[in-house]
């Protein structure tokens, strides 16, 4: 069954909590974490999501985009984060992080760049909870979904992924596609923060993508 993870990066910042009480029904929220390094750009940290924690007990989907994310595992099981999504391409052994993350108490996923091989999530297949697939560069919002992505999230399918995570340009028309190949989370941002009518953009997403309203 698939769902949607709105994507706090294209919300209003001054008035974030505002925009997340909208997409409360959709039970999973995602949190782009960037650190100016492993990507070129900066978004927010543990204390952004600490305090939105306080207010909601949506499941916080972490996507860190960072360059040692081993560093951190301890402060974001802190800021009540649930799962946390290492980048294959980060600096750190990607095993050793996924341990540390369960070892935590946290669900973790791999996360891989639209350039990288396919190949490389798979020694970690059996250890993570969900494979993140970038459709577009990571480090912003509102770029075009890769088409290739679907071939990729069907190889990894095949490959035995138990959770397929695709992110990046997933809207209306690109959101089914996604599905049919085999993807379960989709992480929209642009397509729904970025709409003047959140909760609206979110039912008709749904809609689109054939999720009944009830199952979110
Ligand atoms: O990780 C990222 C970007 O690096 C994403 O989660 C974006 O936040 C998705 O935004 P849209 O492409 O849907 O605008
Ligand atoms: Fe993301």
């Amino acid at each position: 069954m698939a769902r949607i993870a709105p994507s706090i990066l294209a919300a209003d910042f001054a008035d974030l909590y505002g925009d997340v009480r909208q997409v409360e029904s959709a039970e999973i929220l995602h949190l782009d974490v960037m650190d100016g390094h492993f990507v070129p750009n900066i978004s927010f940290g543990p204390p952004v999501i600490s305090s939105l924690r306080e207010r909601t007990d949506l499941y916080f989907d972490t996507h860190l985009m960072i360059e040692h994310p081993s560093e951190y595992v301890e402060a974001f099981q802190n800021a009540g984060a649930d799962r946390l999504t290492v980048h294959v391409e980060s600096e750190d052994d990607p095993g050793a992080v996924i341990e540390s993350i369960h070892d935590h108490g946290m669900d973790a996923g791999i996360a891989l760049n639209p350039d990288t091989d396919v190949g490389r999530v798979e020694p970690y297949l059996d250890d993570v909870e969900v494979v993140l697939v970038m459709s577009v560069q990571p480090g912003f919002g509102g770029q075009s979904f890769m088409p290739k992505t679907l071939d990729r999230i069907e190889r990894l399918d095949a490959m035995g992924a138990a959770e397929i995570e695709v992110d990046g340009g997933v809207n209306s028309e690109t959101g089914p596609k996604c599905v049919e190949a085999g993807a379960e989370t989709l992480v929209i941002g642009s397509s729904l923060f970025g709409q003047s009518d959140v909760a609206r953009a979110l039912a008709d997403l749904r809609e689109s993508v054939g999720i009944e309203a009830k199952s979110q």
